[in-house]
């Protein structure tokens, strides 16, 4: 989906995926294999990682928009085409190729990335494609979304963030149903249970989402980060604690107290760490 209103341009094209930017700081990574509903292969998921990495280090970009080419798909998850048994395989041709889920590391790179991450959601998002719909902080749906998981249905499922974060959003009862039933939800249905932030008219979904960024561009990016940190420090147990206690790093280390023990150091002398109060 995109919107002639919203000026976007080439940060760099992948082979599976575009990354995109507005001037003010919005990144755009989109999945590009309309063809197969914006399935990902391991290629698609290195790229995205990519180009997450590249967000996050790019201090002129303070939100990131994941999304699928055209407005049939956000994504259908992993490409069966490349299932092997041991998982996805980079080289589905190779005899004895050796799979594995590089899905894995790139829903823990959306957990852990300091920046608001928001889905922008149109036509399907199923399967792995509705987990990484579940990870992102925000989902703006259009009004032609379907969601679901499909995993029981063709020999898998995702019992990590695709079971955790679903429960925390709908409740235990309704996780079980969307994983027990396998059925599609409604753009509707999905924003009633909580598993969306709000539906558009198809037509309107960059916009909004556009809005949306911009409207958290307005707000401190500190306090943003630290937020996201505190929702996840109790989901993601300790590496959430981690993340979190790490963050609190990088505000101490600007302080007086933690630069007299660098400079203390360097200095080959005894910290001086009495000038600084005992906090009640
Ligand atoms: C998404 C659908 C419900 C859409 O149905 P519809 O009838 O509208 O469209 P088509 O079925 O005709 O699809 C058009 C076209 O796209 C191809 N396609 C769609 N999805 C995929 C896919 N995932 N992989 C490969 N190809 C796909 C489809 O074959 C058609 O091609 P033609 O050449 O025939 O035109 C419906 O398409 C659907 O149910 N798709 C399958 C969804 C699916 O099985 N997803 C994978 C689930 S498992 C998963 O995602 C997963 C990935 C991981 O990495 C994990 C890691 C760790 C744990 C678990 C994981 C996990 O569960």
């Amino acid at each position: 989906m995109t919107d002639a209103a919203v000026e976007w341009s080439t940060v760099r094209r992948y082979d599976d995926v575009d990354y995109s930017r507005t001037d003010d700081g919005i990144a755009k990574i989109t999945i590009c294999r309309p063809e197969v509903h914006n399935a990902f292969r391991p290629q698609t998921l290195m790229e995205i990682s990519d180009a997450l990495t590249h967000a996050r280090e790019d201090p002129t970009i303070g939100v990131i928009v994941l999304t699928g080419e055209g407005d049939k798909a956000f994504c259908s998850g992993g490409d069966q085409r490349v299932r092997g048994d041991t998982g996805y395989l980079t080289e589905p041709d190779t005899p004895g190729a050796v799979g594995r889920f590089h899905v894995t590391d790139l829903q823990v790179q959306i957990r852990r990335l300091p920046k608001p991450v928001v889905a922008m959601v149109a036509g399907y998002a199923i399967g792995g494609g509705h987990v990484l719909q579940i990870v992102c902080d925000l989902t703006i749906a259009a009004d032609n979304a379907r969601l679901g998981q499909v995993g029981p249905r063709v020999g898998s499922f995702d019992g990590g963030f695709g079971a955790g974060l679903l429960a925390n959003m709908v409740g235990q009862r309704k996780a079980k149903e969307i994983w027990f039933l396998c059925r599609q939800y409604t753009a509707a249905q999905a924003l009633d249970m909580g598993l969306v932030n709000t539906v558009v008219p198809l037509a309107d979904l960059e916009r909004e989402t556009v809005a949306w960024c911009r409207e958290m561009l307005e707000l401190s990016p500190m306090a943003l980060r630290l937020m996201k940190a505190s929702f996840h420090a109790a989901e993601d147990g300790l590496a959430g604690i981690q993340q979190l206690a790490h963050d609190t790093n990088l505000l101490f280390y600007a302080s007086d107290e933690a630069k007299e023990g660098r400079e203390a150091f360097k200095a080959k002398r005894s910290p001086e760490f009495d000038r600084f109060p005992r906090r009640a």
